[in-house]
């Protein structure tokens, strides 16, 4: 008996970011967009809560990502578990395409699909707002995961709701071989602002721009408080963001809290021949769907 369910990355159209909480989080105001980039979570019927990760291609390296209780799919069959007051057991397999601490969310991917791979396999039929609550404590982009499609994120992130998007848009993602840690980003950004206003920049203008269909708008909404500090402790990625605009993209945005920088296209096709001038580059589209189950033999 196994289930699979497919996740996708996430970028952040817009990412504002007030000045750090008492618990330490920074509030949030941010657009998600889920693109066409997957980790597959399979769960398979097992004695015991095991898990391994595979990578979906030779470019995908899966170094960094532990293979125990730390593993965020781990963690999320644990969380289900208690939740349903059992001990969840399952070998689960991660087949990771989403790069590794990339700001893409690929940990939370993985998280969003082992819950609704679990709840399926053992027939938990847990209701969609129980899920979000233990995606929000699994991580504050776990609950987009789940969600999909373009949606607002407030709170620290974890509270979702859809927007109206007439996409698709097309991506150029490019990844970077070395990974940057977010916590260090979100410290980083607060020595570059000491005196942060506590309220983060609303989306007004990306959750405008998305409702036109027009790349050119999307493109001069586009806007993320973390790039700042990720390019400083990162100076390589001001250079490809200035490359991939030289190369005819219509913008250049660090994804998340980086390294992965992403271009905005106005086509497929553009978006193919930007990729093809900057190595290493993807295409994807967005907005795609949230954890979805692809094979049932439960
Ligand atoms: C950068 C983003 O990906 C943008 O969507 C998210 O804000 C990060 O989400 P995430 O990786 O799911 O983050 P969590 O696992 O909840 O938190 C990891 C760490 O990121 C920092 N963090 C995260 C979210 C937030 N609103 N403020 C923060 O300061 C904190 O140092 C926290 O300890
Ligand atoms: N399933 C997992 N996949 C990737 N990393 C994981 C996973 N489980 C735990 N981790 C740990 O989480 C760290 C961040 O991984 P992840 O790929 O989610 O980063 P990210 O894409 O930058 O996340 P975000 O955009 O949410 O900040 C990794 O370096 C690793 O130590």
């Amino acid at each position: 008996m196994s289930v699979t369910v497919r996740a996708a990355a996430k970028i952040n159209l817009h990412l504002g970011v007030g000045a750090p909480r008492d618990d330490g989080f920074h509030p949030l105001c941010t657009v998600y967009q889920a693109i066409s980039l997957y980790d597959d979570v399979t769960a398979t019927a097992d004695d015991v809560l095991g898990v391994r990760t595979t990578a979906a291609s030779p470019r995908v390296e899966v170094v960094g990502v532990p293979d125990g209780p730390d593993h965020l799919a781990h963690r999320a069959a644990v969380a289900l578990g208690r939740h349903h007051g059992r001990d969840l057991t399952a070998a689960l397999t991660v087949d990771k395409a989403i790069p590794v601490a990339g700001g893409l969310a690929g940990g939370s991917a993985d998280a969003a699909a082992a819950l609704v791979a679990l709840d399926r396999l053992h027939d938990l039929r847990t209701t969609d707002d129980d899920l979000l609550r233990l995606a929000a404590d699994l991580g504050s982009d776990v609950p987009f995961s789940l969600l999909g499609g373009t949606a607002l994120g407030t709170g620290r992130g974890e509270l979702v709701e859809p927007v109206a998007d007439t996409g698709p848009w097309w991506w150029v993602v490019v990844p970077a071989t070395a990974g940057l840690a977010t916590p260090g980003v979100y410290a980083h950004l607060d020595r570059l602002r000491p005196d942060a206003d506590p309220t983060p920049t609303p989306a007004d203008a990306v959750l405008a721009a998305l409702t036109t269909g027009e790349p050119a708008a999307l493109a001069r909404a586009l806007h993320n408080d973390l790039e700042a500090a990720a390019v400083d402790l990162r100076p390589e990625l001001g250079a490809l963001l200035d490359r991939g605009v030289a190369e005819g993209a219509l913008r250049g945005l660090v994804s998340g809290s980086g390294p992965t920088v992403l271009f905005l296209a106005e086509s497929a096709e553009h978006a193919r021949a930007v990729a093809g001038a900057l190595e290493g580059a993807l295409v994807a589209h967005g907005p795609v769907a949230g954890a979805h189950v692809v094979v049932d033999r439960a």
